[in-house]
């Protein structure tokens, strides 16, 4: 497959309740999507930086859908990129596991049937997980990154990003609140997508585990 490649079109300052970030917007050969970064800081040059690849999500990012565990990966990737003072969350529009909000909603149908996640994808006939993780890379490299402190629980991502030439230097987990709407979900994720989850099952409906913040990188 030929190499995709990204351009940056525009930044803009977007002050959140974290703290202040620029968003950028891109354009790509791969696709016509509005893949985007948001940067806190400088991190051009810099090494171990914080990164979270967060694939959109309508209903758990906008909506906050208690289904999945989206939005409040989310909100806690800005506080904690926020609170380092750099880092970078690429928000890529890879909506359902790259199935499209239309998909994931006639899987959310099946589910509520007693498939489980993935089951849904494969009887509607996608892939469990048709993401692509190039244009992060690329992004990351236009961004001039040099290694990163990847946040998340799936190892699949961390695989996708080393093989497209991102040193991924440590794995920082982001688990969020489990409860009855998503334990479901994340026991799937763990149990067949090979997740690092930690929750019990017994905890279902515990509040929120506090998760500590991550060390500084230097
Ligand atoms: N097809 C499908 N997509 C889902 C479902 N629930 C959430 N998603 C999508 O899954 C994507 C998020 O992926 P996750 O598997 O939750 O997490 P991840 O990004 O792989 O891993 P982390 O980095 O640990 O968050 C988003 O695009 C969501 O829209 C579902 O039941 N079916
Ligand atoms: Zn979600």
């Amino acid at each position: 497959m030929n190499k995709a490649y990204v351009s940056q079109i525009t930044s803009a300052r977007i002050p959140t309740a974290y703290g202040e970030f620029r968003l950028c917007y891109y354009q790509n050969t791969l696709d016509h999507k509005e893949h985007l970064a948001f940067v806190a800081g400088n991190v051009a040059g810099a090494e171990r930086v914080l990164v979270r690849i967060h694939s959109e999500c309508f209903t758990g990012d906008v909506l906050g859908s208690r289904r999945c565990d989206c939005g409040e990966q989310l909100d806690r990737s800005l506080e904690w990129i926020a609170r380092r003072g750099a880092g970078v969350l690429v928000y890529l529009r890879q909506e359902g596991r790259g199935i499209g909000l239309l998909q994931k909603l006639r899987a959310y149908n099946l589910q509520d049937q007693g498939y489980d996640t993935v089951d849904a994808n494969l009887l509607l006939g996608h892939g469990a997980d048709e993401r692509d993780y190039s244009l992060a890379a690329r992004i990351l490299e236009d961004l001039g990154v040099r290694s990163v402190q990847l946040l998340t629980n799936n190892p699949a991502k961390i695989s996708a990003l080393t093989a497209e030439g991102i040193q991924v230097d440590s794995r920082l987990p982001l688990e969020a609140t489990v409860n009855r709407d998503n334990l479901d979900y994340l026991r799937t994720k763990a149990q067949r997508m090979a997740h690092l989850l930690q929750f019990k099952p017994t905890q279902a409906n515990a509040p929120f585990t506090k998760h500590d913040e991550p060390e500084p990188a230097n």
